[in-house]
C-alpha cells in the first residue's frame, strides 16, 4: 500500500471557516474503469481539497456516475488507485470507505418510507458511538425537518426526503460528503433550500464532491468545478471560468442552453 507524496490530511478540515492553505482529501491516479470495449474513467488523475465544495458537469455519459462509484466502492477498478485521508482505499469494501470518513447520497432519495423522520436519522447513528440525543438534535435543525420528526416519511415531500438522506449521511459526520445530482427533479424553492443546506454544512468545514446538471445550483455552491468529457478531465476551474470556456460550451454548456 502506497502513500502518495502530496496527501497531507488533517481528520477535521477547518480551512473553510480560517481560509487558510488546503490540503487534498482525495486523490485518485490514473483511475480507469472498462466495461467490455468501453472506457468510461480513462486514466483520471483527480483531486478534491479539504474543506472545498467541487462540482462536476459534463455531457451524459462522460463518466461521472462511473467515478463516483469508483470512489464509494461499488465499481472496482480496472487501473489506478483512489486514496482518502491519506489511505488508499482501493481494496477497501463499501462499508468500510463509511468507517474512513466517506458519506454518499445517490440521486434519488433512499429513505425508509414507513419509518418516521427520527428514526430514520437513528439508522445510521447505530454504526456509531456518537451522542446520539445531540446529534438528533442538531441534524434535525439543519435540515429544518425538526417539526416533521415524528412523521412518516412516506409522507415528506421529494425536496424533504432529500434533505431527510442528505442529514442521515450527516449524522455519521463524513469528512467527504458526495452528492449524486441533488436537486435533480426539484422545484426551485427546494433547490435553494439544499444549496443552503450544503452551504451551512461547508460553513462547518464538510468537503463535498457534487455530480450536478443544474448549471445554477452549480453556480451558487461550488469553490471549484471540473469538467468530464469522455471519461477524461477536460477542464477544472473556478465556474465563471468554465462557464467562459468555448469548448466547454460546445461539448457540455452549449447543448443544454
Ligand atoms: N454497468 C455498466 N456497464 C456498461 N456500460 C456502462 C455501465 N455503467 C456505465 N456505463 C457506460 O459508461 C459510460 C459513462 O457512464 P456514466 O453513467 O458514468 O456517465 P455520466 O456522466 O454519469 O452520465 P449521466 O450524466 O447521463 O448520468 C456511458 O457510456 C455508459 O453507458
Amino acid at each position: 500500500m502506497s502513500t502518495p507524496q502530496d496527501i497531507n490530511v488533517r481528520r477535521k478540515p477547518a480551512v473553510a471557516a480560517t481560509g487558510g492553505a488546503t490540503s487534498t482529501v482525495l486523490a485518485t491516479k490514473q483511475l480507469t474503469k472498462n466495461f467490455g470495449g468501453l472506457t468510461a474513467v480513462d486514466g483520471v488523475d483527480f483531486s478534491v481539497e479539504e474543506g472545498e465544495i467541487r462540482c462536476l458537469i459534463g455531457p451524459n455519459g462522460a463518466g461521472k456516475s462511473t467515478l463516483l462509484e469508483l470512489i464509494t466502492g461499488q465499481l472496482s477498478p480496472s487501473e489506478g488507485d483512489i486514496y482518502f485521508d491519506g489511505t488508499d482505499l482501493t481494496e477497501m469494501d463499501t462499508h468500510d470507505r463509511i468507517d474512513t470518513g466517506i458519506s454518499v447520497k445517490f440521486q434519488s432519495p433512499h429513505v425508509y418510507e414507513n419509518l418516521s423522520v427520527e428514526e430514520n436519522l437513528r439508522v445510521p447513528l447505530q454504526r456509531t458511538d456518537r451522542d446520539t440525543g445531540r446529534v438528533l438534535a442538531e441534524t434535525l435543525d439543519r435540515t429544518a425537518l425538526a417539526a416533521k420528526r415524528e412523521e412518516p416519511a412516506s409522507d415528506l415531500s421529494h425536496g424533504e426526503k432529500q434533505r431527510l438522506e442528505i442529514g442521515m449521511a450527516v449524522t455519521l459526520d463524513p469528512t467527504l460528503m458526495l452528492l449524486d445530482e441533488p436537486v435533480a427533479g426539484m422545484s426551485v424553492d427546494e433547490t435553494a433550500d439544499i444549496a443552503s443546506l450544503i452551504r451551512s454544512l461547508h460553513d462547518d468545514g464538510m468537503t463535498f464532491l457534487v455530480v450536478e446538471h443544474d448549471m445554477d445550483f452549480v453556480r451558487r455552491i461550488s469553490d471549484r468545478v471540473t469538467v468530464l468529457n469522455q471519461g477524461e478531465i477536460f477542464r477544472e476551474g473556478p465556474i465563471e471560468e468554465i462557464e467562459a470556456d468555448e469548448d466547454v460550451r460546445r461539448i457540455y454548456l452549449g447543448e443544454n442552453a
